[in-house]
């Protein structure tokens, strides 16, 4: 198809009137058809870095980011180095930023609780941070400091200790100022440049210069996504935050909404990659017209204007016959991010559990979330926002529990563990308790 010449009236539909099969068809998402070969290409990569280390890393940087490095690390003085060309105006906007994900993650701060479960036994839950996390910020087809604040924010208020960041270099095979003062306010100084789905790779396996993580974070495309979803089912691999992929936003829009301002909200996750998704729903027939003109009026003027037409041709503006059923279907597709422009938003919003992020009323855009309101912009896609969390503070923790109990507290137990392990036939766990008490009556 030629990307340019993309008719967006093809791409509006009335629910009602498709089969089954179409409706099904129309909230794919892009990426699901060509899975077995991106699977088949991320697990070459992967041995080939548990095998060969760094070299395979660096091969892959040179193939893949066109970055010839010698080393993958970065040196504290290079790092300041690149810090100092950094903007004020931008060095303001992470301050600023870094300030309101601090703000909202602090409160998120999980408590350690203690119950007295009977008499003389108690039972804790504790949180440990994580001890070694690795943190994935994309940097394709786009830089993104945000997501360097996203990750290393919680990462930080957790106080996890070894902190490692990995990012695909540009052709001069450096890191961005934003990005590195971003990590530098998060107090990170451990820092590879390398991507894709060997960087994954060196977090979940170690090389000989990137420490093995116990967990790997953040979003990236769909190459990082299926690199962290392999290492995660691998025992000797490492932990996921979660599929955090392309980028997606679906919009529920009534004949209140502005269209100029549905459509800026469309086109800024379009931007993002030409296999990110976006959907309008609306009962508003001449809402979804308004969208289609402001969106092909909008597109003549962003830099990424081509990309984003790519995402459009798998994206949709779907007429639905009423709020309910615009609800029925953003329940089951999922949306990354959920964006409602109606009467009364937060009405809706009742209904509306199945999102990565809520974004709610005429003047709260998309964008506000990925870089500022104080919201984590890591959020899981594909349909994952029906099972998967939000990225939150907890999730840089690990839980586990503790337990005491007294002499007392042990022999008012004693009756249901030995009756239990009897019914399952287990002796010893039996003998354990029974033990204990003859030994101290
Ligand atoms: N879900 C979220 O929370 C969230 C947040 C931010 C960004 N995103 C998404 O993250 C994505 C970032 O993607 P990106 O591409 O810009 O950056 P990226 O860093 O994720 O990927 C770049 C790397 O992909 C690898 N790669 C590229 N082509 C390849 C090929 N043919 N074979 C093997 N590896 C290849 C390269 O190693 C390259 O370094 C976007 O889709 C964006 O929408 C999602
Ligand atoms: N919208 C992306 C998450 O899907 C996050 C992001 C970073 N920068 C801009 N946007
Ligand atoms: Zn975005």
């Amino acid at each position: 198809m030629n990307c340019e010449s993309l008719n967006l009236n093809s791409r509006q539909f009335v629910w009602s009137s498709l089969t089954k099969a179409e409706q099904d068809a129309l909230l794919q998402r892009p990426v699901q058809g060509t899975s077995a070969t991106l699977n088949s290409t991320v697990s070459t990569i992967l041995t080939a870095v548990r095998d060969q280390g760094d070299a395979a890393v660096i091969g892959y940087t040179q193939k893949f980011d066109c970055a010839q490095l010698t080393s993958l690390s970065y040196s504290a003085a290079a790092i300041a180095r690149q810090i100092a060309k950094l903007p004020a105006k931008t060095r303001e906007a992470i301050d600023k930023a870094y300030s309101t994900i601090r703000r909202f993650h602090e409160a998120q701060q999980p408590q350690d609780i203690r119950v007295e479960t009977a008499p003389g036994v108690t039972c804790e839950l504790r949180y440990a941070p994580l001890s070694a996390v690795g943190l994935y910020v994309p940097g394709g087809s786009a830089v993104l400091p945000s997501t360097a604040l996203m990750l290393g924010v919680p990462a930080q208020l957790a106080g996890c200790p070894r902190v490692v960041l990995v990012s695909p270099p540009d052709q001069q095979g450096e890191l961005s100022p934003a990005l590195l003062y971003a990590a530098q306010r998060c107090g990170i100084t451990e820092i590879y440049r390398c991507g894709g789905a060997q960087a994954v790779a060196a977090l979940a396996y170690g090389t000989e210069s990137i420490g093995k993580v116990n967990k790997i974070f953040g979003p990236g495309n769909s190459y990082v996504t299926a690199a962290k979803q392999a290492v995660s089912q691998d025992p000797q691999g490492a932990a996921i935050d979660m599929p955090a992929g392309p980028s997606e936003l679906m919009v529920i829009a009534d004949a209140s909404a502005n269209p100029a301002f549905v459509a800026a909200d469309l086109l800024s996750q379009a931007e993002h990659g030409a296999d990110s998704q976006v959907l309008l729903l609306s009962p508003s027939a001449a809402i979804i017209d308004a969208v289609g003109q402001q969106l092909e009026r909008q597109l003549t003027t962003l830099s990424r204007a081509s990309t984003a037409r790519q995402a459009l041709a798998s994206s949709a503006l779907i007429q639905v016959e009423s709020l309910a059923q615009a609800v029925d279907i953003s329940q089951r597709y999922a949306p990354e991010h959920l964006s409602v422009q109606t009467a009364e938003p937060d009405q809706l919003a009742q209904q509306l559990t199945h999102v990565g992020s809520l974004f709610l009323g005429p003047y709260t855009p998309e964008s506000g979330g990925d870089y500022a309101t104080g919201t984590n912009h890591v959020l899981p896609t594909y349909g994952f926002a029906s099972s998967a969390s939000s990225l939150g503070l907890v999730d840089f923790y690990r839980r586990y529990t503790s337990q005491k109990a007294s002499r007392e507290g042990l022999a008012g137990l004693a009756s249901a563990i030995v009756e239990l392990a009897e019914t399952e036939g287990l002796d010893a766990h039996a003998r354990a308790v029974t033990l204990r008490l003859e030994a101290s009556s």
